[in-house]
């Protein structure tokens, strides 16, 4: 998450509860193009689908760590406005899943309905990529800090998508040219905030078990509450697994959209969030997420080249663009047809 600053803020990570153990991929040694480093990165997107990136000792990466903060106090000041205000602002999905999402309107796991309040912030909207959108007030007045951020998370997510290139053994720049910043995409800044518990019931499900639809996932929080389901484990709750926010770090994780491209080598994995452990759950938990997805014009065609196994005659080549592939993936979700689960991190060509 950001810096030191909001975790003193918050009570401590309890150390008794299960974690998962994410490796930790040096930002600074990935932009010095370490190979170890580079390796480390493939593996975790392969086994695990997710990492903490420690952006510390990195100018860049403190920048980013900075304008997280800032994103930090947009979700307070922007989740602190009334209920009506909010609501006047609420999304329209599966299509339109910009603006407000109040609480109880996504089915978890258990049946019951989800306790996270989401706004989601349009990329292209902030860079004037489209036509400007009203968003409520704190957003509108922070418009050149929401930019910044994006711009740094995007250049952070490119230092990633090189290194996948690369052990992929594909074109440099094939991945990142894929979500430039300046062409249309459903890329958003979603700030996210699960409300404190007086009497916390440590295994409601704030947020239900989903894999990220796009490409990947830059995600900042304090407060621990993310679990993930490891491969190969049933979605019991006893099999699911804490992640241990840490303080200078961000939580990368890889979307389905990069699952498709590479024909199931890399992975996709089930999280969600709980009651975050311990005392942390009688404070408000705020996270704030980059998630990239594609330009609008790409499809979800697997890429050719290097490690990628190619689509075998009793295969299917998934031909269909990528936001139609995502809004019936969305819907499907949302009517119970497919129930999500760990996806990808199949075997590479020798
Ligand atoms: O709040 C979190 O820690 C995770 C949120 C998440 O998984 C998402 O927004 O897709
Ligand atoms: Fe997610």
């Amino acid at each position: 998450m950001p810096t030191a600053k909001y975790f003193d803020q918050v009570p401590a990570f309890p150390p008794d509860v299960p974690l998962a153990s994410l490796p930790k991929v040096s930002f600074p040694a990935l932009q010095k193009n370490s190979d170890a480093e580079s390796k480390r990165l493939f593996d975790a997107c392969r086994e695990w689908g997710f990492f903490l990136l420690d952006l510390k000792d990195s100018n860049e990466g403190e920048i980013m760590l900075h304008d997280a903060g800032n994103m930090f106090d947009l979700t307070a000041e922007t989740f602190a406005l009334d209920q009506a205000t909010l609501d006047s602002y609420a999304y329209k999905p599966p299509h339109d899943l910009t603006g407000y999402k109040q609480k109880g309107k996504l089915k978890t796991d258990d049946g019951k309905t989800d306790c996270m309040e989401l706004y989601s912030i349009k990329q292209d909207d902030m860079l004037g990529n489209c036509p400007p959108r009203m968003n409520a007030s704190p957003i509108e007045s922070k418009r050149s800090d929401i930019r910044r951020f994006i711009q740094d998370a995007n250049s952070v997510a490119n230092v990633v998508l090189a290194h996948l290139d690369k052990r992929l053994g594909l074109q440099a720049g094939t991945l990142s040219a894929l979500s430039p910043l300046d062409q249309i995409s459903e890329t958003s800044v979603r700030l996210l905030l699960r409300q404190s518990q007086a009497s916390p019931q440590y295994n409601c499900i704030s947020l239900g078990g989903h894999t990220d639809i796009g490409t990947l996932t830059i995600l900042f929080n304090a407060v621990g509450g993310l679990q993930i389901l490891p491969a190969g484990h049933e979605n019991t709750m006893a099999n699911w697994r804490y992640v241990k926010p840490e303080a200078g770090c961000a939580i990368v994780n890889i979307g389905d959209t990069i699952v498709e491209w590479t024909g199931g080598l890399l992975r996709s994995s089930l999280h969600r969030v709980i009651t975050a452990p311990g005392d942390q759950a009688l404070v408000p938990r705020t996270s704030v997420a980059y998630l990239v997805r594609p330009r609008s014009d790409a499809s979800m065609r697997r890429l050719h080249g290097g490690l990628i196994p190619p689509v075998r005659p009793d295969q299917e080549d998934e031909l269909r663009p990528v936001n139609e592939w995502a809004a019936w993936r969305t819907t499907q979700i949302i009517r119970g047809e497919l129930k999500p689960h760990t996806r990808g991190g199949g075997k590479a060509l020798d």
